[in-house]
């Protein structure tokens, strides 16, 4: 080397060395942040949090330097923590002007998805775009795919009965599974199989590539040029999620098509989308933006949702005390195998173990972090120049001592009750687990629901108990980002990769052939699962012959997932005291503990042509026709020879041609496809299948009290008769003989007499000797509407009346007018909306009658009154009943409560909460208003235009379509 050559290496060295040094006396003494308290080695490069990330601490080391220098913490030349409850508002708020930093853009494939997308225009358009999918609607559709897969988890954890289960890896397995079906429409079957989804290990990967990728790019592209199947496994790990959603996508795309009725989450997305060409703020998404964003989703929506379920589990397993108090909560609410997630949403000891879970072991711990604007802002009394990175972390806020005493206990009674203790404005501040403002979590309504149906489910089924090997140390936490339990071996802990702590080798080691030197003190935090349900912990013998669909799961995923939905939703809950017949039958057969074959086929096919109807699967058309034809033959026979029939038989038969009844009803309309023809049941009248069968019960077997099976499908003749002016054969009249009694008996009087009563009227001719009959049915027509209004008295509960805030033009979709009633509970509103109608009935057949009287007066040439005194008052009364009525729809929809704030006008929910067994309430009533003549012809088109959505809303091809079709006519 000459002289000049090493000369001029010691002038570029000694210059290198001196920009070094001017950068860091910069950054030590010259930059606006110099003063904030700080480790060195932070101030100086930005290396320090890159470092500790890639360790897995960064969230515990940020959490240890705040607790060392105060509030403010600098953690990097440009970086800076805060922990103060204002910071919250001025970072997080809604209308905040600070962005996502740029480190988000790392953090996914191009183009950006609503996690990683900064500029505030686009991301508010991305996120109006996929709130589709989680609005309430989307929730409620999401909830039975959510209760089938919880269901596999318990078959899963009963094979497992007293051992030590790995619940994170379960649980992982849960989340995936449930996002995988919501979001690409299907389930990546993680909970079925074995081994544990390739999806997994990729999705481990993707964080650790990206994050390379972005802290390292030049070790990342020598990483690259490394031949290592392991290397080029984590690197390929973002890749192959994108090509497993391409594939998913496009095969969903090529299956449902673009436009496909289906109530899935991606077909809300692929519908918001073509939406978003409409819309000039929306951008149109590319296929490929699209199943990008699906992947963020499932991404998002995976690791967050179990590793809260470990952490909320560890803690149940550590207090016996609180599952106990949360089972008793949950037992007193449901006796739901799953319970629904309506009987859960406001539980106060649920809430409060989810809370303070979510508060203790938050699922994204760390800095959310954000850049300070155009010309910089002063944040907590501190001036942070243009572009600085500035965060908080919840990690820390929820463990602030002044808004949570003893912030190292998990202790849900901080929960509940008032806050005596604390500052409860700054605890609500600091509690931040899904962030909040614009960026807060997307899917925090789904994740609440599958967390709190997962827990209650669990723990009515099983008892939980820390394994052995389980120490606190094991589960404590590491996080890229995500947070986990710390429990890896040893090996993979020094890759700094995800473990499964399998023994006595984890899968990571097995796979890499490398040995797997177990984690001592840390070994794997597998929480031990002890079953309450004897039978399946083997402790009692299950019983012989086929177990009942009520209390079994069928092994089909379809069926599973029909009858779940059916339950959940088309039947109400137990013990509300509703008058609606065929849950009645339904949840009397289910406490009966019984079991029969036709019971679980009807069940069977009947849910699945619901859900034919509700999810337009194309698949369970054919399932159920097969189901119902499997079930002709087995009812035709019972009814071939009723002689050697026993109550339960007689019981589960009536149950099943109930059923059938309604799975007719559902089918209607959709048997002229002949692909979904069904030719066996058009031919079939299950009205005379039921008739049969009372009359057997009653000649032979009304000895024993009547079961409440017997009481509804003789209640619903009855219901049916009215409807229909039929008359009711005599042996049916006695409702006391059918186990009615007190109140309900005398209301049952007053229908039975209300049919026989317009069965003459629709008999009367038109002339002189009529004149005097119709005069009768008027008189006795008055004296039952003054006994129904009686009874009623007596009865009912009253109502509230509001006026709320309506849309421009009434009437609307389930509004007729401004006013509506509120009741104390669903079963008064319910009774009422059939006492207006009978009601209605009373009156239109005094009407009727006074028609037929004034016609043969006319006629013999007496009358002549041009305005009629007693009709005017018919006409005032019907009105104000069927003014009830419509008044009474929305409550019973569920789409009005009284409001809480006094002298503030309510205005309605939206249709998305209404529940198809809501819907069913109504049927009834709304089939006898948009029937009668005497209703004015306005009114009766709202009635029957809501008794057509009703139709839609409960699956009911046949008050649909007979509504079209204008059949009933009163
Ligand atoms: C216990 C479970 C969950 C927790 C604790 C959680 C937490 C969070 C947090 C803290 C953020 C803000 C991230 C940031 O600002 O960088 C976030 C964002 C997000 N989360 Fe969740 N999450 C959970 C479950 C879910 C689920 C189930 C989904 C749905 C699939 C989901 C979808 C999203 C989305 C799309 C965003 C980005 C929102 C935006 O930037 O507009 N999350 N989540």
């Amino acid at each position: 080397m000459s002289l000049d050559t090493s000369s001029a290496l010691i002038v570029v060295g000694l210059s290198l060395l001196a920009i070094g040094l001017w950068i860091v006396i910069a950054r030590l003494f010259l930059s606006p942040l110099s003063r904030l308290p700080g480790p060195f080695l932070a101030k100086i490069s930005s290396y320090y949090v890159i470092l500790i990330d890639a360790a897995g601490n960064r969230t515990r080391t940020i959490h240890g330097l705040h607790q060392r220098y105060g509030t403010v913490v600098r953690i990097g030349p440009k970086e800076v923590s805060f922990t103060s409850p204002s910071v919250v508002k001025e970072i997080y708020s809604q209308g905040t002007p600070y962005m996502k930093a740029p480190w988000y853009e790392s953090m996914s494939l191009p183009p950006a998805g609503i996690f990683s997308l900064r500029d505030r225009k686009e991301h508010a358009a991305r996120r109006r775009m996929l709130s589709h999918a989680f609005s309430q609607a989307a929730l409620n559709d999401a909830e039975p795919t959510i209760g089938v897969l919880v269901l596999k988890l318990i078959e899963r954890l009963e094979k497992a009965d007293g051992q030590a289960v790995d619940m994170l890896q379960l649980f992982r397995r849960l989340s995936l599974d449930i996002v995988g079906q919501l979001f690409l429409g299907q389930s990546f079957e993680a909970l079925d199989s074995e081994e544990p989804p390739k999806f997994l290990e990729w999705m481990d990967n993707m964080f650790i590539s990206l994050g390379i990728q972005y802290a390292f790019p030049a070790v990342y592209r020598l990483i690259e040029l490394l031949p290592a199947q392991q290397v080029q496994d984590m690197i390929a790990g973002p890749t192959r999620i994108a090509e497993y959603g391409k594939k998913a996508y496009f095969d969903y795309i090529a299956e449902h098509g673009r436009q496909s009725k289906r109530r899935d989450l991606l077909t809300k997305i692929i519908g918001a989308n073509a939406e978003g060409g409409k819309d000039d703020e929306q951008a149109v998404l590319s296929d490929r933006a699209t199943y990008l964003e699906v992947g963020n989703l499932i991404f998002a929506g995976t690791d967050t949702t179990s590793t809260t379920l470990t952490y909320l589990f560890w803690e149940l397993a550590k207090h016996p005390e609180w599952q106990d108090r949360l089972r008793k909560e949950l037992k007193a609410r449901t006796s739901d195998a799953i319970p629904r997630y309506v009987d859960l949403a406001d539980l106060p000891v649920l809430d409060a173990v989810v809370n303070e879970s979510l508060r203790l072991h938050p699922a994204a711990p760390g800095s959310l972090l954000r850049s300070t604007p155009a010309g910089g802002r002063t944040i907590d009394g501190h001036f942070m120049p243009e572009g600085t990175v500035v965060s908080m972390q919840c990690y820390t806020t929820q463990r602030d001592p002044d808004a949570f005493p003893e912030p190292e206990t998990w202790n849900p009674d901080r929960w509940l009750g008032p806050r005596k203790d604390a500052d409860a404005e700054r605890a609500k501040e600091l509690f931040m687990p899904f962030s909040k403002g614009p960026r807060a979590c997307l899917g925090q309504n789904l994740a609440m629901m599958e967390l709190k149906v997962t827990t209650a489910s669990l723990l009515l089924h099983s008892r939980i108990s820390v394994a052995p090997g389980t120490t606190d140390g094991g589960m404590e936490m590491m996080d890229h980002f995500l947070a986990l339990p710390i429990a890896a071996c040893q090996t993979c802990k020094l890759r700094r990769i995800k473990c499964d702590g399998g023994k006595p080798t984890c899968e990571r080691c097995a796979k890499s052939r490398r040995i797997c030197i177990e984690s001592t003190p840390f070994p794997q935090a597998p929480l031990q699962i002890h079953l309450e349900n004897q039978y399946a912990s083997g402790k009692i013998k299950r019983p012989r012959g086929p177990r009942s669909n009520l209390t079994s799961r069928p092994s089909s995923d379809l069926h599973t997932r029909a009858l779940a939905y059916y339950q959940q939703y088309h039947l109400q809950p137990d013990g509300e005291g509703l008058p609606a017949g065929l849950s009645c039958c339904v949840h009397a057969w289910k406490s009966s503990g019984r079991s029969s074959e036709l019971v679980d086929l009807a069940l069977s096919a009947m849910a699945l042509a619901v859900w034919f109807r509700a999810q337009q699967d194309s698949t369970a058309p054919a399932e159920a026709c097969s189901v119902y034809d499997r079930l002709i033959p087995l009812v035709k026979q019972r009814l071939s020879d009723l002689s050697t029939l026993q109550q339960r038989d007689v019981d589960a038969t009536l149950l099943a041609i109930f059923l059938m009844g309604r799975y007719e009803g559902v089918m209607h309309g959709w048997s002229s496809n002949a692909q979904h023809a069904c030719p066996l049941w058009q031919g079939w009248s299950h009205h005379d299948g039921v008739m049969a069968l009372l009359k057997f019960w009653y000649d032979n077997l009304s000895h024993e009290p009547a079961t409440a099976i017997i009481k509804h499908t003789r209640r619903g003749s009855v219901r049916s008769s009215l409807l229909r002016t039929r008359p009711l054969q005599s042996w049916l009249i006695n409702g006391e003989r059918f186990g009615e009694q007190g109140l309900d008996l005398e209301d049952d009087l007053i229908r039975v007499r209300t049919v026989s009563l317009r069965c003459t009227l629709a008999k009367l001719s038109t002339n002189e000797r009529s004149a005097e009959q119709a005069e009768k049915i008027d008189l006795e027509a008055q004296d039952l509407d003054k006994a129904l209004q009686d009874w009623a008295d007596k009865a009912l509960s009253g109502y509230h009346i509001h006026s709320v805030v309506a849309p421009d033009t009434l009437p609307s979709k389930h509004l007729y007018s401004t006013t509506v009633y509120s009741y104390d509970t669903l079963a008064s509103a319910a009774r009422c909306a059939q006492y207006f109608a009978t009601r209605m009935i009373l009156i239109s057949t005094r009407t009727q009658a006074r028609e037929k009287v004034l016609a043969a007066t006319r006629d013999a040439g007496i009358g002549g009154l041009l305005c009629d005194r007693p009709q005017m008052e018919n006409k005032v009364a019907l009105k104000a009943m069927a003014n009830s009525l419509a008044s009474t729809l929305p409550f019973c929809l569920g789409l009005f409560e009284a409001a809480q704030v006094p002298g503030c006008r309510p205005a309605l929910r939206s249709n998305d909460s209404i529940r198809p067994w809501h819907a069913g309430l109504l049927v009834w009533p709304l089939t006898i208003a948009s029937s009668l003549r005497s209703v004015d012809d306005k009114q009766r088109s709202w009635f029957r235009t809501e008794l057509t959505e009703l139709g839609r809303m409960t699956a009911d091809g046949f008050v649909q379509d007979t509504q079209a079709a204008q059949l009933l006519k009163m």
